[in-house]
């Protein structure tokens, strides 16, 4: 039985090249897409934000002394790469999904419009949010808050590379401690970069929780959102 009925799952880009060094690893993929059918077989609405780092960090050498804005639309622009590989490997599994973008790109992509997202998630479709939130100087996780919002899910899961929120990046830290829960204005006092400070004080703001856990972990998707004991729960 599910614990929530309307779900946005951000899922890290870096993640997506698996063992590569950049791009796009086809079993990373699939298994992350069989990951999500099992949650939408079980009833619940998925909306999808898709980070960009396993294409943007791959060429953000050639981004060294760019102007910052234009660096940044080369991101949003990975995130539509993403995006369109995931509405289309969940084609192939058998699933229908929409990739609506934040920026105009209409050959390639529907453009965002807020009440045909949401009849497509009324419709069991799952929808992919391309393009951050449109605007630079933002990331996918501040994109993943706003969307989360608007659609009204009742929470955000980020699927990342580590399984919670720690007391220091854990990659970084071996002595880092993994919190089972914490609120944002700890979140946000203690600086912890896991997720950015604008994602963290819309989602407050909003009073949308946040869930942090591992996308490597097999079955950890579903078991969050079945409300079981996974990563780490960031709230009000
Ligand atoms: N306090 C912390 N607790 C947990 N992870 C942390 C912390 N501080 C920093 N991190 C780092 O944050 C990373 C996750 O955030 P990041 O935005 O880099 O990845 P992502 O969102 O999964 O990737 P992408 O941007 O490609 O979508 C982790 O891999 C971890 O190394
Ligand atoms: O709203 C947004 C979202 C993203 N960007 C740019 O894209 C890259 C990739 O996104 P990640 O969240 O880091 O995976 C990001 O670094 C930004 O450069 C953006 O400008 N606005």
């Amino acid at each position: 039985m599910p614990a929530y009925k309307r779900i946005l799952l951000k899922l890290s880009g870096e993640a997506l090249m698996g063992d590569d060094a950049y791009g796009i690893n086809r079993a990373t993929i699939v298994r992350m897409v069989q990951e999500v059918r099992e949650v939408t077989q079980m009833g619940v609405e998925v909306a999808v934000v898709i980070g960009g780092g396993n294409i943007f960090r791959g060429v953000a050498g050639g981004s060294v002394g760019m102007d910052r804005a234009t660096a940044d639309y080369m991101g949003m622009l990975a995130t539509v790469m993403n995006s369109l590989a995931l509405a289309d490997t969940m084609r192939q599994e058998g699933m229908v999904a929409r990739v609506m973008s934040a920026i105009g790109i209409e050959q390639v992509v529907e453009p965002y419009v807020r009440p045909k997202a949401l009849q497509y998630l009324e419709e069991g479709k799952v929808v992919v949010f391309a393009a951050g939130t449109g605007n630079p100087f933002f990331t996918t996780d501040t994109a993943a808050a706003l969307r989360g919002a608007e659609i009204g899910a009742e929470i955000v899961l980020k699927a990342t590379k580590v399984d919670g929120v720690y007391t220091a990046d854990p990659k970084k830290d071996p002595e880092a401690k993994r919190y089972s829960a914490i609120t944002f204005d700890e979140a946000i006092s203690r600086n912890l970069q896991v997720m950015d400070g604008a994602a963290f004080a819309l989602c407050r703001d909003q009073k949308l929780p946040i869930k942090v856990f591992s996308i490597f972990k097999p079955g950890a998707l579903k078991r969050v959102v079945q409300g079981e004991d996974e990563g780490t729960l960031v709230h009000v």
